[in-house]
C-alpha cells in the first residue's frame, strides 16, 4: 500500500524509513546497547528488578569458549544440557534421558564431541537415564551422580566436588529435600546453575516420595541457589508449561513457593496432592543401576 502511494523508488523508500528510524532512535535518546536489549524484550517489566534477557545467556556462553546445548524430551518434559569446552572438545551431559540417547549420541558425533561424564542431578522418578546404556556406547565415559542417591556410578559426588571438561568445569552444591541426593551444578563462572528438581521456574521438586522432606529443600535452595549472584541463569530439569530459563533474581522475587517463609512451604508442599509419575515403579529401579535395570 506504501509503496504504492508512495511518490518514491523503492532504495528511496527504504532510504527514508532508516532516517525515520534514526530520528525515533534520536528523539528517545536511546543508545545502541538499549536498542540491542529492547528489540529481544529483555528487561521483564518495568520493575524494581533489573532482569538481563535470556540472550544473555547464549551470549555469553559462546563468548568465553563454553558450547552449550539445552535438549527436550517431551515425554517426561527432562531437559538434557548439553556442555563443552569448544576447544578441547571435552564434553558432559546432564541428564540424559533413554528415549533420547540415538539424538544425543548424533549431536555429540557431529559436533566432533569427546564426551567424559554423564551426570544425573538426582536419581530421576519419572523417566530411565540413559547414562548406563551411554557407556556402552562411548568409549570411556563415566556415569556420576550425587553419592547420598543410593544409585551405582562410576563417580559419586559431593559438595565442592568438581566435573571438568577442559578448561571448564562444575561445581557440585549439594540441594537435598526433592530426594536426599539432589545436587545443583553451578559453571565455574557462576553464570548457569543446573538445579535438577530442586529449583524449577517458579515451582520446585515435590517432596511427597524419595526421602523428599519440604524443609531441607527451602534450605537448600535458600542457602545453596539463592545465594548465587542474581543474574545465574537457572536450568531446571523440567518443566510442564514450555518455559526454559529463568535467574536466581526471577527466581528469589517471583518463584510462588519459595518466597513464602519456612511454615508456609512446608504447608504448601504438603498438600500439593500430585499424582505419582507415571512411571515411577520402574525408573527408580532402573536408575538406582545407572538405567541398566532391564535393558
Ligand atoms: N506427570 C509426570 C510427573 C510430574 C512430577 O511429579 N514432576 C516432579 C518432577 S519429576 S520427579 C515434580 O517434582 N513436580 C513438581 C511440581 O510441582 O509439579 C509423570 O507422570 O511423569
Ligand atoms: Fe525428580
Amino acid at each position: 500500500m506504501f509503496a504504492f502511494l508512495s511518490p518514491l523508488k523503492p532504495t528511496q523508500q527504504a532510504l527514508a524509513v532508516t532516517l525515520r528510524l534514526w530520528r525515533v532512535t534520536e528523539a528517545t535518546r536511546l543508545t545502541a546497547p538499549d536498542l540491542r536489549r529492547f528489540s529481544f524484550g529483555s528487561r521483564v517489566g518495568v520493575g524494581p528488578l533489573d532482569v538481563p534477557s535470556r540472550r544473555f545467556c547464549s551470549r555469553r556462553a559462546t563468548t568465553d569458549g563454553l558450547l552449550f546445548r539445552q535438549m527436550f524430551e517431551s515425554e517426561s518434559s527432562t531437559y538434557t544440557y548439553l556442555l563443552a569446552d569448544a576447544e578441547t572438545k571435552d564434553a558432559v551431559l546432564i541428564d540424559p534421558v533413554l528415549e533420547t540417547i540415538d539424538r544425543d549420541l548424533k549431536l555429540i558425533n557431529e559436533l566432533g564431541l569427546n564426551l567424559t561424564v554423564a551426570v544425573n542431578t538426582h536419581c530421576h522418578a519419572d523417566h530411565i537415564t540413559s547414562t548406563g546404556l551411554m557407556k556402552k556406547r562411548v568409549v570411556g565415559l563415566k556415569s556420576a551422580i550425587s553419592k547420598f542417591s543410593g544409585a551405582s556410578a562410576d563417580i559419586h559426588l559431593s559438595e565442592g566436588d568438581k566435573i571438568s571438561f577442559g578448561k571448564h568445569y562444575l561445581t557440585v552444591r549439594d540441594t537435598p529435600g526433592h530426594t536426599d541426593g539432589c545436587m545443583t551444578l553451578v559453571s565455574n563462572d557462576q553464570r548457569m546453575a543446573f538445579t535438577g528438581d530442586a529449583l524449577l521456574i517458579r515451582g520446585c521438586g515435590r517432596t511427597d516420595f524419595q526421602q523428599g522432606c519440604p524443609k531441607r529443600l527451602y534450605e537448600s535452595v535458600h542457602q545453596k541457589i539463592f545465594t548465587l549472584p542474581e543474574h545465574c541463569l537457572i536450568y531446571p530439569a523440567h518443566d510442564y508449561t514450555g518455559r526454559m530459563v529463568s535467574t536466581v533474581g526471577e527466581e528469589r522475587m517471583f518463584n510462588p513457593r519459595l518466597t513464602k517463609s519456612l511454615e508456609e512451604f512446608v504447608k504448601i508442599m504438603n498438600n500439593l496432592n500430585l499424582p505419582k509419575p507415571a512411571k515411577i515403579d520402574i525408573s527408580v529401579p532402573a536408575n538406582l543401576v545407572c538405567g541398566l535395570h532391564e535393558v
